[in-house]
């Protein structure tokens, strides 16, 4: 898949291995299926020929042909399996890692209305399907296409108005099998892989939520939902497997067709004697081997159009490009934190969510300078994530948005968050000891530097508790408190040393003595040269920052001084 690749056509395109890789296959299918034709005409011949007993001389020649036609069909397989498969999956391997690429400066904002099983599904199943094309579409039908015409040639050299019959046995065979395929299998195949995504989003939701399900007595519920799906998706493949049965019987009746067919064209010239006996089991038996090749036809078509549905699936889970309300990463990124000078600054910044009629930040102003702690306050969905998401360029900002003495927008991204670090409001935790979980941060950290992090975010008697850091902390963080997780995230953060940290909700779902003890810890562990942006829903104990800003309906309302106090009321 190419870097641009956004329609079902160039999805198939990029699934296409180079021909300098394939056309050893294209060449060994071909082969070996000629081969297979070329064994039946011989074998017959000889079988034949044999029955009128010639001398063993005349013979022989027919004798090799067999053997090394039984032989070369085999290797040639064989060979064609390998190279095949070989360049098909090569191809597979550079399609994946494109699609992964493509969807990387989606997140985590451009995939918020993408369904998980949806991508999942892109990005496994459908993909896994795009190696259909070259196997099962264009290797079956360029070898079929060759091999019939080339018996169609041989079949005129024994007897032309034979070869005309198998012609046009081929040609009506072609179309009611496809046809046949077509109506019976369209519908099951091109709903096989949203089936499949509907399963993977069913069981994801089913694992994900299984506290939330259990605690609501809704697990029977969500369990029906897997098993709905699963039925759905195994009638789609029950009804696909029958339309093949199908279409593979029609074609084997279709081919015994073309025999009887072939025995009423050339029996006049057997009776007359024009045509020998040994010729005659030629052009009766070579339509049987043509029409084993042959039915390869109505499968590849069927193959064709699951592989097509999956790559309309992939370019719609790919927007042409990245949506305008995501930090352009038009950019490469240097790998070097950008200075940061007297600060970082927004002026008449407008911040937008993809597709949102509204912005849910507008105009704003707000300078942090190095080393200063800021309280953004406000009220549900008046935009402080907004803000926390534009300050680390997962959001474009437009207007004025400087870091030091550059603007963002001549700074990739990547490179922005190397000076401006979140802590998100769920931390992300992953299925992993605690060491694994803080050394993504920093792999180069030793333990003992590992150890002083979680001791400055009041995690070192946890930690020794616990055992150290081999303890596990489950999956998304399932065995450790919210709390727990918060610190955790900060711990990582405060080994990659951002100049300016923004701390999102660090204590939502935290209970307000909890609360505070977990503030002072955590702004207690940042250094005194790093800059702090704490969004809260809560108040902060006295001393804690240096200035309040309010968001109030996507505006910033500034106010200076300490931290106000609970019964002015901050949160809804
Ligand atoms: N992914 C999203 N897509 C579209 N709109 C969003 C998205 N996330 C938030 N919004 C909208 O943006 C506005 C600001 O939301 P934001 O999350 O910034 O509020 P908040 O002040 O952080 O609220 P809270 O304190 O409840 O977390 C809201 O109207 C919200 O509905």
């Amino acid at each position: 898949m190419t870097a641009t690749a956004t329609t079902p056509g160039a999805v198939l395109r990029g699934a296409m291995p180079p021909a300098r890789r394939f056309w050893w296959a294209l060449a060994a299918g071909f082969a070996s299926e000629a081969s297979a034709v070329a064994l039946l005409a011989v074998s017959a011949w000889l079988i034949v020929r044999a029955s009128e007993q010639p001398p063993v001389l005349y013979l022989s020649a027919a004798v090799v042909g067999v053997r090394f036609f039984a032989i070369s069909r085999a290797s040639f397989r064989y060979l064609e399996r390998l190279t095949g498969h070989d360049a098909a999956l090569r191809q597979l391997a550079s399609t994946r890692a494109d699609l992964v690429r493509r969807l990387v400066p989606l997140a985590p904002d451009g995939l918020a209305r993408t369904r998980r099983g949806s991508v999942l599904g892109a990005l496994v199943d459908d993909v896994d399907e795009l190696q259909n094309l070259p196997l099962r579409v264009v290797q079956p039908l360029v070898s079929s296409a060759l091999v019939a015409l080339g018996a169609v040639v041989l079949v005129a050299f024994v007897w032309w108005p034979a070869a005309l019959t198998l012609l046009a046995c081929l040609l009506v065979a072609a179309a009611i099998a496809t046809l046949w395929g077509w109506a019976s299998g369209a519908r099951a195949e091109r709903a096989i892989a949203p089936l499949r995504a509907r399963l993977a989003d069913a069981v994801l939701d089913h694992i994900g939520s299984l506290d939330v399900l259990t605690a609501f007595g809704a697990e029977a519920q969500s369990r029906k939902r897997i098993a709905r799906s699963d039925a759905d998706l195994r009638h789609a493949v029950v009804r696909r497997s029958a339309a093949q049965a199908g279409t593979a019987a029609l074609v084997s009746l279709l081919a015994g067709a073309a025999s009887i067919a072939a025995v009423l064209v050339a029996a006049p010239g057997a009776a007359s004697g024009s045509l020998t006996g040994p010729s005659l089991a030629v052009v009766v038996l070579v339509p049987m081997a043509v029409f084993e090749v042959f039915a390869s036809v109505p499968m590849a078509a069927s193959a064709w159009r699951q592989v097509r549905a999956s790559a309309e699936r992939i370019a719609d889970s790919l927007p042409a490009a990245p949506p305008a309300e995501l930090a352009r990463e038009t950019i490469e990124p240097t790998g070097d934190a950008p200075a940061l000078g007297d600060g970082i600054r927004l002026h008449a910044a407008t911040v937008r969510w993809p597709g949102a009629a509204e912005p849910a930040l507008r105009d704003v102003d707000l300078a942090i300078r190095p080393g200063e702690r800021v309280l953004v306050i406000g009220s549900s969905g008046a935009g402080k994530s907004t803000l926390a998401h534009a300050l680390v360029r997962f959001l474009e900002t437009e207007g004025g948005y400087d870091v030091g003495p550059r603007s963002v927008h001549e700074l990739s991204p990547d490179d922005v968050r190397l000076t401006v670090g979140l802590c998100e409001q769920h931390p992300m935790l992953f299925d992993e000891d605690i060491r694994q979980n803080l050394l993504f941060a920093r792999d180069t950290a030793t333990d003992a530097e590992l150890e002083a992090a979680l001791d400055r975010v009041g995690l070192g008697p946890w930690l020794r508790a616990r055992g150290g850091l081999d303890a596990r902390v489950g999956e998304r963080g399932a065995l450790v408190s919210g709390g727990q997780a918060q610190r955790i995230a900060l711990a990582r953060a405060l080994l990659r040393g951002f100049p300016v940290l923004v701390l999102d909700e660090p204590t939502a779902g935290v209970d307000p003595e909890g609360s505070d003890r977990l503030l002072a810890d955590l702004l207690g562990a940042v250094g005194d040269d790093q800059a702090v942006v704490l969004i809260s829903h809560v108040t902060v104990p006295d001393g804690l920052v240096d200035r309040v800003v309010r968001i109030e309906d996507g505006r910033l309302l500034a106010r200076s001084g300490p931290a106000p106090s609970p019964a002015q009321g901050l949160a809804p």
